[in-house]
């Protein structure tokens, strides 16, 4: 933790806090897989949220940051608001009185992008609040706020971007509770992501779902997953990256993903190890054990899967510290 020394009633340093974007379900693992990123060339990948002693009666939010014209302009809207409110009344329920305070949320994150971009606000923006109040709120109280938070605009309650987003790493969390758990990833594994540029609202992504599964697939990707598993701990990379299949999602959304099944094709014939939609997407994930390899898929996907020239690749490593307070 790298908390400020400054006790909460005269903390006067801003303090900023990042939150990494994730890849929600790696294929195998829908709604209970997620993996934190970190691209290899130091960009900062993620939202950063900033916190300032208060101007004010009310808290007060400002937005910058390449993807700040995507946000809704009213800051009510925002879910960092949200959170802030969401925060002070849980804080308020437990006798701790909490003054509002001046915040700005540094966009970095597409919205809609299958990169985790709401669960990246969610969890800096509680992160930051928890700090700045001294940590008042244990970790169980506050992965169960950030969960609510994000339960709010993706429509369903899904950990699988706010686990690794706050703590980072591959982490499976089960639906339906509060508990997660950290799980290898091969060290050598790069990961490619590539946002063509188009947004794909999770909501609208998550309504195209079936609501029920014949038992063949259920059995099948009960199985895929315990092999995922087994694999990851005994070292088997070759046997995890063959058990990353999506039996779930895949079939319903890839339709809504322009020139994924292409993509496909082309980054496996290229050394691809496997390839997936990240989150709901429309960003598309590829992972790759050669330095070479995956440069080469990026490049492919600049090429031929961005859209727009707002979309971007990067080949990322996992990202093991999650959120954390930066200058
Ligand atoms: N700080 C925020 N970050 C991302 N989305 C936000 C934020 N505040 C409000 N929103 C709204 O929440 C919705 C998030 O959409 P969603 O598809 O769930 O994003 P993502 O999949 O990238 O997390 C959008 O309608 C967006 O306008
Ligand atoms: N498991 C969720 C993940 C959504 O991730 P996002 O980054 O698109 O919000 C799903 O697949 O719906």
């Amino acid at each position: 933790m790298n908390a400020s020394a400054e006790s909460p009633e005269m903390r006067t340093t801003p303090l900023k806090v990042f939150a990494p974007a994730s890849i929600g379900n790696v294929s195998v693992g829908f709604d209970a897989l997620g993996l934190a990123l970190a691209p290899l060339d130091g960009t900062l990948l993620g939202d950063v949220v900033e916190l300032r002693p208060g101007t004010g009666s009310d808290w007060n939010l400002d937005v910058t940051g390449p993807f700040s014209d995507k946000l809704p302009p009213d800051p009510e809207a925002n879910i960092v608001t949200a959170c802030c409110r969401l925060f002070a009344e849980t804080a308020a329920e437990r006798g701790i009185p909490v003054a509002p305070l001046d915040l700005t949320l540094d966009k970095r994150l597409p919205i809609g992008s299958g990169l985790g971009s709401s669960a990246s606000s969610v969890v800096a923006a509680l992160e930051g609040l928890n700090r700045w109040y001294g940590n008042p709120l244990g970790s169980r109280d506050l992965f169960r706020l950030m969960a609510e938070a994000e339960g709010r605009i993706s429509g369903a309650v899904h950990l699988d971007n706010i686990a690794p987003c706050l703590y980072g790493g591959l982490r499976l969390c089960p639906p339906g509770g509060q508990a997660e758990y950290a799980l290898p990833w091969p060290a050598r594994w790069q990961t490619v992501v590539c946002w063509p540029g188009t947004e794909l609202v999770t909501r609208e992504a998550r309504s195209v779902l079936p609501e029920s599964l014949p038992r063949a697939t259920a059995v099948q990707h009960a199985a895929q997953f315990a092999q995922f598993v087994h694999a990851l701990y005994t070292g088997k990379t070759g046997l995890a990256a063959a058990s990353m299949v999506d039996l779930i999602a895949e079939p319903s959304r890839r339709r809504l993903l322009a020139g994924f099944d292409d993509a496909r094709e082309a980054l496996l014939g290229r050394g691809a190890l496997t390839v997936g939609i990240s989150g709901s997407g429309p960003t598309l994930f590829a992972i790759a054990d050669d330095s070479d390899v995956a440069a080469e898929l990026a490049a492919w996907l600049r090429r031929e899967y961005c859209a727009t020239d707002r979309g971007f690749a990067h080949v990322c490593r996992v990202d093991l510290g999650g959120a954390r307070s930066i200058d």
